[in-house]
């Protein structure tokens, strides 16, 4: 039997983007006359892809969360998020982790980041070789916490055994939904307490991490 494939969420498992995800919202927001949120704010709203995030940002200006504004700030969103990394960096020890797991596990990608955004987040870190399959928020009809994109990570990298690693309640969702063994990463983005997330490893540092 194989080893297990290593199926990974991006935002706030692998890359910490909440400051950019932030600074591309304030200029979204600008764009639109609207003022910005703290990022303690916009931080809390990540989790379930970006036409979500608009729709949360929207609700809390007193906006209505879908129709023509919402879908011309999604859009706008992702044309500067794609090019825009400054204010990203990956967690340390990523880099060593992905080194020494891709050795013997077949690795994936499985986040509710749109696609070409995923990927150029990727390319810029030097990324892309580790990463055989890549599912994007908009890649699938259901994104995650639906198991619909987990499977599919699993399956286009050969299928067997697996782990879902990940930093959130959505991710945790994803993998009970999926029946996926689930490992945490505490550093990233989740809200509730690590013990509730129902997680079989759990991890503060990346260096930690080799199942
Ligand atoms: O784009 C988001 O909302 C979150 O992305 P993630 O699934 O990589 O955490
Ligand atoms: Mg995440």
């Amino acid at each position: 039997m194989a080893d297990p494939v290593l199926v990974f969420d991006l935002d706030g498992t692998l890359i910490h983007s909440a400051p950019e995800i932030h600074g591309v919202a304030r200029d979204v927001l600008a764009q639109e006359g609207l003022p910005e949120l703290s990022y303690e704010l916009i931080t809390s709203f990540v989790g379930n892809g970006l036409p979500t995030l608009v729709s949360r940002i929207l609700v809390q200006l007193g906006l209505p969360g879908t129709g023509e504004q919402h879908h011309r700030m999604v859009e706008h969103f992702e044309s500067i998020y794609q090019q825009r990394f400054d204010l990203t960096s990956l967690y340390p020890g990523v880099m060593s982790m992905l080194h020494d797991l891709s050795g013997r596990h077949r690795l994936a990608i499985c986040t509710n980041k749109p696609q070409a955004p995923t990927r150029a987040v990727l390319a810029h870190f030097g990324l892309t070789d580790f990463f055989s399959v890549v599912i994007g928020g908009d890649t699938l009809p259901r994104r995650k916490p639906d198991p619909l994109p987990l499977h599919q990570a699993i399956r286009d990298s050969g299928g067997g055994d697996a782990i879902f690693v990940g930093d959130s309640e959505v991710d945790a969702d994803t993998a009970r939904n999926a029946q996926i063994p689930f490992a945490l990463f505490t550093g990233g983005y989740r809200k509730t307490a690590v013990e509730d997330l129902g997680a079989k490893w759990i991890f503060d540092h990346h260096d930690e991490f080799r199942p």
